[in-house]
């Protein structure tokens, strides 16, 4: 995103000095530019131009770059507007202020896509007291000849009319200010809600989604998917023996544990209570075998916080042609069943438990 918005301002900048270009030679070809245009709207067009090379070469100074070609824009807008008056008393002089002026709500513009919101709004509050102040106390002593009476109301409306330029902006700014915040937090309450509170990792109900998500693209990619159901041996012992705070901590260090011995490409989720379960998608039967091996292993030699001895014991399941994720589910947890019903701290597989035992009806509760 942040290289989105540097992207556009370049190509801002770069639009802009070619504008500014552009306008030049008009003047230049149609001989209705001032003396100080010649040199001061090239001078700007290399200012906006370069800053934008420079952005370009240095993203690191974006931030402290931002300024110049708004401080440029604006400065010439009024050195423009006050030398126009000053040295420029012929009938021209109007159609000059007016070309002036009408390029003035672009440099407040300019302001509030480059600068923050406060700096904007300073930078835009100079500019325009820098220019209508002048105007209207010169209109009111009479020293702008050939100007008529309607140049006083004229500029009234044109001064109004900037000033809602100006409101328009900052409501812009503020609008898309809160927008980017309520994005911010919509996504923040997304994580709260997938994340399991007590160690970080992806809960039952985001666990879920993976699950659907993965078996669907597994199927259609024609790849092995296989799930690990974890169980932490003996977990009521650790509760009673050393307190709920501690139970905690070592729930906390089994899923931080889990997760360093496995792929990025799978998912560890806190299933419920002491159990954790793994989604680990392109795995066939021997390959997710070894993934639950080398976590029953890690667990079991692993230094834990309450400083015993603890083990997990782990049921592995593949998915078959006719199995959806509840079926999936129900091999992984029979299987783990089994597994600690043959003494815990072992991996059982779906696949080998159902050949050894195929009628066997256990059905655990395996939703809230
Ligand atoms: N500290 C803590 N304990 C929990 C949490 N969730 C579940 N438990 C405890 O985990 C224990 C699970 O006990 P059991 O279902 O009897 O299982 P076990 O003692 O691990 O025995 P086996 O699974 O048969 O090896 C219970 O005492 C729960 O209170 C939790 O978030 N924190």
């Amino acid at each position: 995103m942040p290289e989105t918005v540097a992207r556009v301002l370049h190509i801002l900048l770069f639009i802009g000095a070619t504008v500014i270009l552009c306008v030049w030679q008009i003047e230049l070809h149609q001989g209705v530019i001032t003396p100080w245009d010649i040199w001061m709207e090239p001078l700007l067009a290399v200012i906006v131009g370069g800053t934008g090379l420079v952005m370009v070469r240095r993203p690191d100074l974006d931030a402290r770059l931002r300024p110049i070609p708004v401080s440029a824009f604006n400065l010439y807008l009024i050195a423009a507007l006050h030398l126009t008056l000053l040295e420029s008393p012929g009938p021209e002089q109007w159609y000059q202020t007016l070309t002036t002026l009408y390029w003035v709500p672009l440099a407040y513009g300019c302001a509030f896509v480059f600068l923050t919101l406060p700096v904007a709004l300073v930078v835009c509050s100079i500019t325009a007291s820098a220019i209508f102040v002048p105007m209207v106390l010169w209109w009111h002593q009479d020293q702008l000849p050939t100007w008529t009476w309607e140049s006083g109301p004229l500029l009234v409306v044109i001064a109004l009319s900037h000033a809602m330029y100006v409101l328009l902006l900052w409501a812009v700014v503020k609008l898309r200010d809160s927008h980017a915040d309520a994005s911010a937090s919509a996504e923040r309450m997304r994580t709260l809600a997938a994340t399991d509170v007590l160690t970080g990792l992806p809960n039952r109900r985001s666990m879920l989604d993976t699950l659907h998500s993965t078996l669907d693209s597994s199927r259609r990619a024609d790849l092995p998917l296989a799930i690990v159901l974890v169980d932490a041996d003996h977990f009521k012992a650790v509760n009673d023996r050393h307190g709920h705070a501690v139970g905690d901590a070592v729930l906390i260090h089994l899923g931080a544990l889990m997760r360093t011995h496995l792929r990025s490409s799978d998912t560890l989720a806190r299933w419920g209570g002491e159990e954790f379960l793994i989604c680990a998608p392109g795995t066939p039967q021997e390959a997710a075998r070894e993934i639950a091996e080398r976590v029953r292993e890690a667990v079991a030699s692993s230094p834990t916080p309450h400083g015993e001895p603890l083990t997990v014991s782990l049921g592995v399941a593949v998915c078959r042609d006719h199995d959806d994720v509840d079926s999936l589910l129900l091999r992984a947890d029979r299987a783990l069943y089994t597994a600690k019903s043959a003494g815990r701290d072992r991996v059982v597989l779906a696949a080998e438990q159902d050949l050894a035992a195929p009628g066997d009806t256990r059905t655990a509760p395996l939703f809230d």
